[in-house]
């Protein structure tokens, strides 16, 4: 199979599909990759070494998308990159389309076979997510805890307080993958932490891990509006898989936050859980003020931390990369039941359940969509 990595233009994404090492593993399989010039730079990969691992560069991106038979990226396309879609045409990057209803539309009308790396899923895992819900979960507490200080816009408190101070109170919402790793970071900054999830069985997990460190509570409106209202920081990171977030964070709770508080909140990429959080900001101007609490809403966290972020995603993304190659797309969705289910659009449908539901598109099921294709 022939594969192509375009560079990545969101705003301050610096990650890209393939390292020297992924280019290594597909050509030594017999494959063909072409790298875009300068693509890997971000995250610290010369053109060299892909040369070296076997790829060809490419200037221009429009050569890569017209010859390629799959597209590997890290961001889902954005509307200037529409252009290049076309019947046949496999894409494998993250999509989000519950939250991207013109990429959707798009996906859809030029018939591409879009497999999406968050809802690839494993059991109760979602594999292909996990390392980069790692890297934000991390990152949602240090720049929560950043936005704190008064010179980036918060109200002035440091999270661990000193001897005869308070510490600061963050709250969690949602206890996976993201969760987890914020409260890991919090606590080890010195915060005083409570984690809500909606699945007694998580919580007992979580209490398991952390004992009396943290305080864990059922996720409904009434612990959500009460922890909220106390705390300085409170973390995003609730996902109901493939659907558009749901907003557990009201604009009359955001309200009784205290001033210069802070919300991050990660699950922007899938529409947010937070009412006040309307729009999706960028890591050149992160926040906006509204009921004077500071918002923060990145949709591409780890992209400020490509080097760690683009090796996380490669070391799980290519084997996947690799049985689409070797099998071809339709053996591959058919014989692993985990990639099937990252199946987002084929043959002018779209063939995940909430994706289609939140979209108002009727659902196609996969078998039914690869049999037309
Ligand atoms: N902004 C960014 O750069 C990034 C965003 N993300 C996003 O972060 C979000 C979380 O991802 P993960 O932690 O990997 O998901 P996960 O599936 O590991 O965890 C989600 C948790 O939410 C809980 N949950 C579901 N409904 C709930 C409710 N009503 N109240 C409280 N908890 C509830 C689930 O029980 C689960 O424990 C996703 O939207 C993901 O795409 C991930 C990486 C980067
Ligand atoms: C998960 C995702 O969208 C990201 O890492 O940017």
């Amino acid at each position: 199979m022939f594969i192509g990595v375009p560079k990545e233009i969101k705003n301050n994404e610096n990650r890209v599909a393939m390292t020297p090492a992924s280019v290594m593993t597909l050509v030594q399989a017999g494959h063909k990759v072409v790298i875009e010039k300068n693509a890997g730079l971000g995250s610290g990969f010369e053109d060299e070494a892909y040369i070296q691992a076997g790829a060809e560069i490419e200037v221009d991106p429009v050569g890569i998308w017209e010859k390629v038979d799959m597209i590997m990226k890290v961001k889902e396309p954005l509307p200037s990159e529409y252009v290049y879609f076309r019947k046949g045409l496999i894409l494998f990057t993250y999509l989000h389309l519950a939250a991207e209803p013109e990429l959707a539309k798009a996906l859809v009308e030029k018939e591409v076979t879009a497999i999406a790396y968050e809802t690839v899923q494993v059991g109760r895992t979602l594999p292909l997510l996990t390392p980069m819900s790692e890297v934000a979960g991390r990152m949602a507490a240090q720049i929560g805890a950043q936005f704190l200080e008064k010179p980036h816009g918060g109200m002035g408190i440091l999270l661990s307080g000193v001897p005869g101070v308070k510490r600061g109170k963050v709250t969690v919402i949602g206890g996976g993958v993201v969760g987890t790793n914020a409260a890991k970071i919090a606590m080890g900054l010195g915060a005083d932490v409570t984690i809500i999830d909606v699945s007694p069985e998580r919580l007992r997990q979580l209490d398991d891990l952390y004992g009396t460190d943290i305080q864990t509570l059922i996720s409904n409106p009434l612990t959500i509006a009460e922890s909220v209202a106390e705390s300085d920081l409170v973390i995003g990171a609730v996902l109901i898989p493939g659907a558009k977030a749901p907003k557990l964070v009201t604009e009359d709770m955001i309200r009784a936050m205290k001033p210069r508080s802070v919300v991050v909140d990660v699950a922007i990429d899938q529409g947010g859980i937070m009412e006040t959080v309307d729009r999706i900001t960028t890591h050149d101007n992160p926040t906006y003020i509204k009921h004077e609490v500071v918002h923060y809403a990145v949709a591409n966290m780890p992209g400020a931390v490509p080097r760690t972020s683009t090796i996380a995603l490669t070391n799980v993304t290519i084997p996947y990369a690799l049985q689409i190659a070797n099998k071809g797309v339709k053996n591959a969705l058919t014989e692993n039941g985990a990639l099937e289910l990252g199946l987002n659009t084929a043959a002018g449908s779209i063939t995940y359940e909430a994706v289609a539901k939140d979209l108002g598109y009727p659902f196609v099921p996969v078998t039914e969509a690869l049999a037309k294709g």
